[in-house]
């Protein structure tokens, strides 16, 4: 039996992950539950789970939490420092970080330090302080496992591979709901476009970053962490079906995929059984029900994010914390409807030049970057018109 630290678990891989734990009572459980203010759901999540803990960040909420399950064996914890604490807890056997943002990076850092094997859902964090992350990981002899939908399929292709070398892997995209579309067609797009997913259901920041194709730089930037490599062995192909998850290319040119319909619990069950495969009823992906899996360039000219976020990539030092930050305070802004779609790139661009670059941050210089970045990006939101900001 593994007992299983969901950070996140009100969320769209929380929930998810917790059916994967009601489904092997016998092999998984829930010990340590956590939300960010939606006391509702972690209560009811507690009252269905009996985690150990339940935490709950917004600290005015706790009282509300901590009534509601008086008469259970949970023991309610506030603030965001309990998950740094509790994550040590020595009967935690895996920490999925499932928490969106920059918000993950600091109790992924605990779990490490503490020895915890890391489900890895969190993807700003690695993009944020991969180096830093990778490093602590490699001293605590710690395993990091992918969640994430291409970096699990990329994980499974390199199982039995160990000793052969990758020539590059492909990182397949969906293209969002806007591909296809002009810049001219982006200036006019509205929050409720852009949070209609072709094929995934996500949390609305990702969803956002999956429009603009932050998402796939983001993954860019994930994946060199993950697996080790350099910008040029990574390239992203769209993929509308969303079928093949990812592929990795060797150096005699064979190329292996994992593919099956989108479905994350799919990659959360993996992560978590880790090296075992489990019998599911998930839904089969059947061939003759896609008789075409296409593939197209990604159009880097209309959708920026992902240019930009290969410059951060190979800039290096701070420039992936400066545009996650950036993007974090532009998507914000889109998504209450400050910020215009294609605005979003011209935040992160300015950003990115304002910014003072360090070179080997250390993890206080993140976390200074992330307060600086976030104060030039809202100022800049305030001052500027929206409209100007289309017009870059
Ligand atoms: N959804 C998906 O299919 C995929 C997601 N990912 C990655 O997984 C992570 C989670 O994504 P997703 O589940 O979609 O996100 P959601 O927005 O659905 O859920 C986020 C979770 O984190 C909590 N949370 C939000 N902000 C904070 C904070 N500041 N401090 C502590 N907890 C916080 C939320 O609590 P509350 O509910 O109380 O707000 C919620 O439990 C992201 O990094 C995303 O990029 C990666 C691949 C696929
Ligand atoms: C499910 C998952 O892993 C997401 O990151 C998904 O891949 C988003 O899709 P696109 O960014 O390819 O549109
Ligand atoms: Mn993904």
């Amino acid at each position: 039996m593994k007992n299983i630290a969901i950070l996140g678990s009100t969320g769209s891989i929380g929930t998810q992950a917790l059916e994967v734990i009601g489904e092997n009572p016998s092999l998984f459980n829930a010990y340590v539950i956590t939300a960010n203010n939606n006391a509702r759901l972690l209560i009811q999540q507690a009252l269905q789970f009996k985690p150990a803990y339940a935490v709950i960040c917004d600290e005015s909420k706790y009282a509300e939490v901590k009534q509601a399950l008086a008469k259970t064996d949970t023991k309610v914890l506030a603030g965001i420092k309990a998950i740094n604490e509790i994550v040590t807890d020595p009967k935690i056997d895996i920490v999925l970080t499932a928490m969106v943002g920059f918000a993950g990076l600091e109790p992924t850092i605990a779990a490490i330090k503490a020895g915890k094997t890391i489900a890895l859902a969190n993807k700003e964090t690695p993009v944020v302080a991969g180096e830093l992350i990778t490093d602590l990981a490699k001293q605590h002899k710690v395993k990091i496992l992918p969640v994430d939908s291409e970096h699990s399929a990329i994980y499974q292709c390199l199982v039995g591979e160990e000793n052969n070398k990758i020539e590059k892997i492909i990182l397949t995209a969906s293209g969002g709901p806007f591909r296809g579309k002009t810049a001219a067609d982006l200036a006019a797009v509205t929050r409720e476009h852009a949070l209609k997913h072709p094929n995934w259901v996500m949390g609305a920041k990702i969803t956002i970053d999956s429009a603009t194709l932050m998402n796939k730089g983001l993954e860019v930037i994930e994946a060199k962490w993950l697996f080790d490599l350099s910008a040029d062995q990574i390239d992203v192909i769209v993929h509308p079906q969303s079928i093949i998850h990812s592929l990795v290319q060797f150096e005699d040119g064979s190329i292996k995929a994992q593919m099956g319909l989108p479905d994350m619990k799919l990659p959360i069950q993996y992560a978590l059984a880790s090296p075992d495969r489990l019998k599911n009823n998930f839904k089969r992906f059947n061939f003759t029900d896609y008789p075409q899996l296409t593939f197209e360039k990604p159009d880097i000219m209309t959708f920026r994010n992902l240019g930009l976020a290969f410059d951060a990539l190979n800039k290096g030092g701070n420039m992936p914390c400066i545009i996650n930050a950036a993007n974090e305070v532009a998507v914000a802004g889109f998504l209450s409807n400050g910020v215009t779609f294609l605005a979003m790139s011209a935040l992160i661009e300015s950003c990115m030049q304002n910014i003072s670059f360090q070179t080997q941050p250390t993890l206080d210089d993140y976390l200074n970057t992330d307060k600086e970045t976030r104060i030039f990006a809202q100022n800049l939101i305030k001052q500027m018109p929206a409209k100007a900001y289309n017009l870059i």
